[in-house]
Protein backbone atom coordinates (compact mmCIF):
# COMPACT_ATOMS: atom_id res chain seq x y z
CA UNK A 1 0.00 0.00 0.00
CA UNK A 2 1.08 3.34 -1.09
CA UNK A 3 2.98 6.26 2.39
CA UNK A 4 2.02 9.28 1.24
CA UNK A 5 2.64 10.52 4.89
CA UNK A 6 0.20 13.85 5.65
CA UNK A 7 -2.27 14.52 3.18
CA UNK A 8 -5.28 17.04 2.22
CA UNK A 9 -7.71 17.83 0.22
CA UNK A 10 -10.52 19.90 -0.97
CA UNK A 11 -14.01 18.72 -2.76
CA UNK A 12 -17.74 19.68 -3.13
CA UNK A 13 -20.50 17.84 -1.66
CA UNK A 14 -24.64 18.39 -2.28
CA UNK A 15 -23.24 21.78 -3.38
CA UNK A 16 -21.17 23.23 -0.16
CA UNK A 17 -17.53 22.90 -0.24
CA UNK A 18 -15.30 20.70 2.37
CA UNK A 19 -11.74 20.18 2.96
CA UNK A 20 -10.26 16.65 4.84
CA UNK A 21 -6.96 16.24 6.59
CA UNK A 22 -5.80 12.65 7.12
CA UNK A 23 -2.47 11.81 9.05
CA UNK A 24 -0.51 8.85 8.03
CA UNK A 25 2.91 8.45 10.35
CA UNK A 26 5.59 5.88 10.42
CA UNK A 27 7.46 7.38 12.49
CA UNK A 28 4.84 8.83 15.02
CA UNK A 29 1.70 6.97 14.90
CA UNK A 30 0.65 7.76 18.51
CA UNK A 31 -0.97 11.04 17.92
CA UNK A 32 -4.69 12.68 18.52
CA UNK A 33 -7.11 15.57 17.47
CA UNK A 34 -8.13 17.93 19.89
CA UNK A 35 -11.04 20.22 19.40
CA UNK A 36 -10.41 23.52 21.05
CA UNK A 37 -13.38 26.17 19.44
CA UNK A 38 -12.54 26.90 16.01
CA UNK A 39 -9.14 25.08 16.29
CA UNK A 40 -8.28 21.94 15.84
CA UNK A 41 -4.74 20.64 17.12
CA UNK A 42 -2.56 17.46 16.44
CA UNK A 43 -0.72 16.94 19.45
CA UNK A 44 1.88 13.98 20.08
CA UNK A 45 1.56 11.61 22.84
CA UNK A 46 5.22 10.96 22.97
CA UNK A 47 8.35 12.61 23.63
CA UNK A 48 10.37 14.15 21.33
CA UNK A 49 12.08 16.80 20.36
CA UNK A 50 11.06 16.79 16.94
CA UNK A 51 9.37 20.43 16.30
CA UNK A 52 6.98 18.94 13.14
CA UNK A 53 4.49 16.48 15.07
CA UNK A 54 2.61 18.57 17.18
CA UNK A 55 0.57 21.67 15.33
CA UNK A 56 -2.39 23.33 14.81
CA UNK A 57 -4.07 21.17 12.00
CA UNK A 58 -7.12 23.45 11.31
CA UNK A 59 -8.58 26.89 11.96
CA UNK A 60 -12.14 27.81 11.00
CA UNK A 61 -13.26 31.75 10.00
CA UNK A 62 -15.66 33.43 9.28
CA UNK A 63 -15.44 32.67 5.47
CA UNK A 64 -12.49 30.69 5.55
CA UNK A 65 -11.46 27.19 6.62
CA UNK A 66 -7.68 26.71 6.74
CA UNK A 67 -6.13 23.11 7.37
CA UNK A 68 -2.37 22.36 6.79
CA UNK A 69 0.24 20.17 8.09
CA UNK A 70 2.22 22.69 10.37
CA UNK A 71 2.17 25.78 11.91
CA UNK A 72 1.53 27.16 9.06
CA UNK A 73 -2.04 26.89 9.63
CA UNK A 74 -2.12 29.72 12.13
CA UNK A 75 -0.03 32.36 10.11
CA UNK A 76 -2.30 31.39 6.55
CA UNK A 77 -5.45 32.11 8.55
CA UNK A 78 -3.76 35.53 9.97
CA UNK A 79 -3.31 36.40 6.30
CA UNK A 80 -6.87 36.11 5.59
CA UNK A 81 -7.40 39.23 7.27
CA UNK A 82 -5.23 41.04 4.13
CA UNK A 83 -4.60 38.94 1.59
CA UNK A 84 -6.70 36.47 -0.90
CA UNK A 85 -6.11 32.66 0.00
CA UNK A 86 -3.69 32.85 -3.02
CA UNK A 87 -1.79 34.96 -1.66
CA UNK A 88 -1.90 33.94 1.65
CA UNK A 89 -0.13 30.42 0.72
CA UNK A 90 1.98 31.69 -1.63
CA UNK A 91 3.50 34.16 0.99
CA UNK A 92 3.31 32.19 3.79
CA UNK A 93 4.48 28.77 2.14
CA UNK A 94 7.60 30.81 0.69
CA UNK A 95 8.38 32.51 4.53
CA UNK A 96 8.07 29.05 6.16
CA UNK A 97 9.64 26.53 3.40
CA UNK A 98 9.78 22.86 4.12
CA UNK A 99 10.53 21.32 6.91
CA UNK A 100 14.50 20.81 8.02
CA UNK A 101 13.76 17.46 9.08
CA UNK A 102 15.60 14.33 7.87
CA UNK A 103 12.92 13.61 4.81
CA UNK A 104 12.98 17.34 3.88
CA UNK A 105 8.81 17.30 4.50
CA UNK A 106 6.77 19.67 2.17
CA UNK A 107 4.21 21.76 3.94
CA UNK A 108 0.95 21.65 2.72
CA UNK A 109 -2.36 23.50 3.11
CA UNK A 110 -5.72 23.91 2.11
CA UNK A 111 -7.68 27.00 2.27
CA UNK A 112 -11.76 26.71 1.34
CA UNK A 113 -14.42 29.69 0.76
CA UNK A 114 -17.46 29.28 2.38
CA UNK A 115 -20.74 29.21 0.01
CA UNK A 116 -17.86 28.91 -2.72
CA UNK A 117 -17.28 25.96 -5.09
CA UNK A 118 -14.06 26.93 -5.29
CA UNK A 119 -10.83 25.69 -2.73
CA UNK A 120 -6.90 26.41 -3.50
CA UNK A 121 -4.25 24.13 -2.51
CA UNK A 122 -0.77 24.63 -1.67
CA UNK A 123 2.66 22.58 -1.24
CA UNK A 124 6.49 23.85 -0.83
CA UNK A 125 8.84 21.02 -1.01
CA UNK A 126 12.84 21.37 -1.84
CA UNK A 127 12.40 21.21 -5.25
CA UNK A 128 8.81 23.06 -5.52
CA UNK A 129 6.54 25.71 -4.45
CA UNK A 130 3.21 25.74 -6.12
CA UNK A 131 -0.16 27.17 -5.38
CA UNK A 132 -3.62 26.28 -7.16
CA UNK A 133 -6.88 27.64 -7.06
CA UNK A 134 -9.42 24.74 -8.07
CA UNK A 135 -12.95 24.71 -9.68
CA UNK A 136 -14.78 21.99 -7.25
CA UNK A 137 -16.93 19.74 -9.00
CA UNK A 138 -20.06 17.91 -7.04
CA UNK A 139 -18.77 14.12 -5.79
CA UNK A 140 -15.13 15.21 -6.33
CA UNK A 141 -12.09 15.68 -4.07
CA UNK A 142 -8.77 16.66 -5.27
CA UNK A 143 -5.31 16.02 -2.85
CA UNK A 144 -2.09 16.67 -2.51
CA UNK A 145 0.50 14.72 0.00
CA UNK A 146 3.64 14.76 1.77
CA UNK A 147 4.98 12.00 0.01
CA UNK A 148 5.00 9.72 -3.31
CA UNK A 149 1.80 12.01 -5.04
CA UNK A 150 2.91 13.72 -7.79
CA UNK A 151 1.03 17.16 -7.57
CA UNK A 152 -2.67 16.66 -6.93
CA UNK A 153 -4.68 13.78 -7.21
CA UNK A 154 -8.51 13.14 -7.40
CA UNK A 155 -10.82 10.96 -5.20
CA UNK A 156 -14.78 10.40 -5.28
CA UNK A 157 -16.39 11.44 -2.02
CA UNK A 158 -19.90 12.07 -1.31
CA UNK A 159 -21.01 11.52 2.19
CA UNK A 160 -24.16 13.15 4.58
CA UNK A 161 -22.13 14.78 7.28
CA UNK A 162 -18.87 15.59 8.58
CA UNK A 163 -18.77 12.54 10.64
CA UNK A 164 -19.36 10.28 7.86
CA UNK A 165 -16.82 12.05 5.16
CA UNK A 166 -14.06 11.82 8.14
CA UNK A 167 -14.73 8.27 8.40
CA UNK A 168 -14.66 7.93 4.52
CA UNK A 169 -11.28 9.59 4.50
CA UNK A 170 -10.05 7.19 7.48
CA UNK A 171 -10.62 4.12 4.77
CA UNK A 172 -8.87 5.22 2.12
CA UNK A 173 -6.15 2.44 1.23
CA UNK A 174 -2.89 4.05 2.04
CA UNK A 175 -0.69 2.80 4.75
CA UNK A 176 0.18 3.64 7.72
CA UNK A 177 -3.40 5.67 9.41
CA UNK A 178 -3.70 7.17 11.95
CA UNK A 179 -6.57 9.97 12.33
CA UNK A 180 -8.72 11.82 9.44
CA UNK A 181 -10.34 15.22 10.28
CA UNK A 182 -13.43 16.52 7.81
CA UNK A 183 -14.53 20.03 7.53
CA UNK A 184 -17.68 20.68 5.74
CA UNK A 185 -19.43 23.42 5.50
CA UNK A 186 -22.90 23.88 6.98
CA UNK A 187 -25.78 26.87 6.61
CA UNK A 188 -23.16 29.36 6.30
CA UNK A 189 -20.73 27.96 8.74
CA UNK A 190 -18.47 24.89 8.96
CA UNK A 191 -18.59 21.29 10.88
CA UNK A 192 -15.53 19.81 11.78
CA UNK A 193 -15.14 16.23 12.35
CA UNK A 194 -12.66 13.64 14.06
CA UNK A 195 -12.15 9.82 13.33
CA UNK A 196 -11.46 7.92 15.23
N1 LIG B 1 2.65 17.10 10.21
C1 LIG B 1 2.84 15.90 10.70
O1 LIG B 1 1.94 15.28 11.23
C2 LIG B 1 4.18 15.27 10.61
N2 LIG B 1 4.42 14.06 11.07
C3 LIG B 1 5.70 13.79 10.81
N3 LIG B 1 6.28 14.84 10.21
C4 LIG B 1 7.69 14.94 9.81
O2 LIG B 1 7.94 13.92 8.86
C5 LIG B 1 8.99 13.07 9.32
C6 LIG B 1 8.73 11.67 8.87
O3 LIG B 1 7.59 11.20 9.57
P1 LIG B 1 6.86 9.85 9.10
O4 LIG B 1 7.95 8.80 9.02
O5 LIG B 1 5.85 9.55 10.17
O6 LIG B 1 6.22 10.11 7.75
C7 LIG B 1 9.05 13.26 10.83
O7 LIG B 1 10.35 13.03 11.31
C8 LIG B 1 8.65 14.72 10.98
O8 LIG B 1 9.76 15.56 10.83
C9 LIG B 1 5.35 15.77 10.03
N4 LIG B 1 5.52 16.94 9.35
C10 LIG B 1 4.82 17.22 8.21
O9 LIG B 1 4.04 16.53 7.64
Amino acid sequence: MRYVGRMLGVGLNNGRPFAFYRLNSRSFPNRRAVIRGNEIYIANQTETDNPYVSYPVVKLLENYAVVSNGLQTVFMAQALEEESPRKALIHVLDALDYERDDYSTPRIAVIVECGKARGWLGFVGREELWVKAIKLEEGKALFTATYNVDGIEELELSFSNAEELAEKVLRLEFSHPVLAIAVVEKEGGWKAAVKP
